[in-house]
């Protein structure tokens, strides 16, 4: 296993971490700016995740992959739109503190966000948000935040949080995701109004902007025609977004082409209904897990249960 810092362009840093396979090796890709995973590919070098051709350079936040949102997800507060950790140089963190030993971890890499003098201007919180980005042994990536306050005048802070992943689908209309039917959620299309979903999976035909409320712990991503499917586990985070933003909204977006909604789908863990709240020294954890499996999909013959409970 190595990891090494491939460039260093104008004080933005890639790290590419890979594992080496007897035959091929797997890549994955983060940036500093935004502390974000930017690619994740499988041991036929095809890319899991999502990146648009028309994602913009820093300062603006960079369209695909994991960005981070935090301290405030979507518009639920006085930053700018999820917050400003996706729009932040983050660091290495060459000492963080120890995280339990996991041996599926084959290969890791900690980044470590603290505020800048005009972050606590606009949020007036001292804090430091550790992320470790890993590999295990079969491809599998996770990544555990670690969120502490550091404030030192006696103050709790409040923030709601998302691993804002963006998949790499065939094509959105073949797409079900499992593990979400029956959940409650608010529809960010609808004033964030609270509807039941019915008791299927769910299939894309239109643009879906929604907060599943207490989602459960895994959630399967079923892509028919490559017959892949990406199992997400997350803990500590109640919440499970899931996002396309179609044709329409497509083409308002200035970093986004007009087609590739057909090719995305966020499925974000996150922590939106209920703010998290963090005295003074105390800290939170979350964790994202990712896996891409291959399905033997064919309509009507998926055991559900099986995707889900393996
Ligand atoms: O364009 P942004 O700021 O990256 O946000 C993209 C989308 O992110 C999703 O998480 C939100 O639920 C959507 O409402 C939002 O449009």
């Amino acid at each position: 296993f190595f990891l090494f810092l491939k460039s260093k362009i104008r004080g933005y840093c890639w790290i590419h971490i890979s594992r080496r396979a007897p035959v091929s090796c797997r890549i994955r890709t983060i940036r500093l700016f935004g502390g974000q995973v930017t690619s994740w590919k499988n041991d036929h070098g095809e890319e899991l995740l999502f990146v648009s051709s028309k994602a913009i350079k820093p300062p603006k936040p960079f369209r695909g992959g994991i960005p981070i949102c935090f301290p405030q997800f979507g518009t639920q507060g006085n930053l700018e739109q999820h917050g400003f950790a996706r729009n932040r140089l983050w660091a290495i963190d060459d000492n963080p503190p120890p995280l339990p030993v996991n041996p599926a971890i084959k290969a890791f890499v900690d980044l470590i966000l603290k505020p800048s003098e005009d972050d606590l201007k606009m949020w007036p919180h001292s804090f430091e948000f550790r992320l470790r980005i890993a590999l295990g042994a079969g491809g599998d990536l996770s990544l555990t935040s670690r969120i502490r306050n550091t404030n030192t005048d006696g103050r709790p802070f409040s923030y709601t949080f998302a691993f804002h992943t963006y998949f790499s689908v065939s094509d959105i209309s073949e797409v079900r995701v499992e593990g979400l039917e029956t959940m409650d959620y608010l529809d960010n299309m609808k004033g964030k109004e609270r509807f039941t979903e019915q008791g299927d999976a769910i299939v894309f035909e239109s643009e879906v902007d929604k907060v599943y409320l207490a989602a459960p712990s895994k959630v399967a991503i079923i892509d028919h025609d490559m017959r892949r499917t990406f199992v997400v586990t997350k803990e500590g985070l109640p919440d499970a977004v899931v996002w396309n933003p179609w044709d329409k909204k497509a083409k308002a977006m200035q970093d986004f082409g007009d087609s590739e909604y057909k090719h995305m789908l966020c499925v974000e863990p996150a922590a939106v209904e209920k703010p998290i709240t963090l005295k003074p020294g105390e800290e939170w954890k979350g964790r994202l897990g990712l896996s891409a499996v291959p399905s033997s999909y064919c309509s009507g013959q998926l055991d559900p249960l099986k995707v889900l409970h393996g």
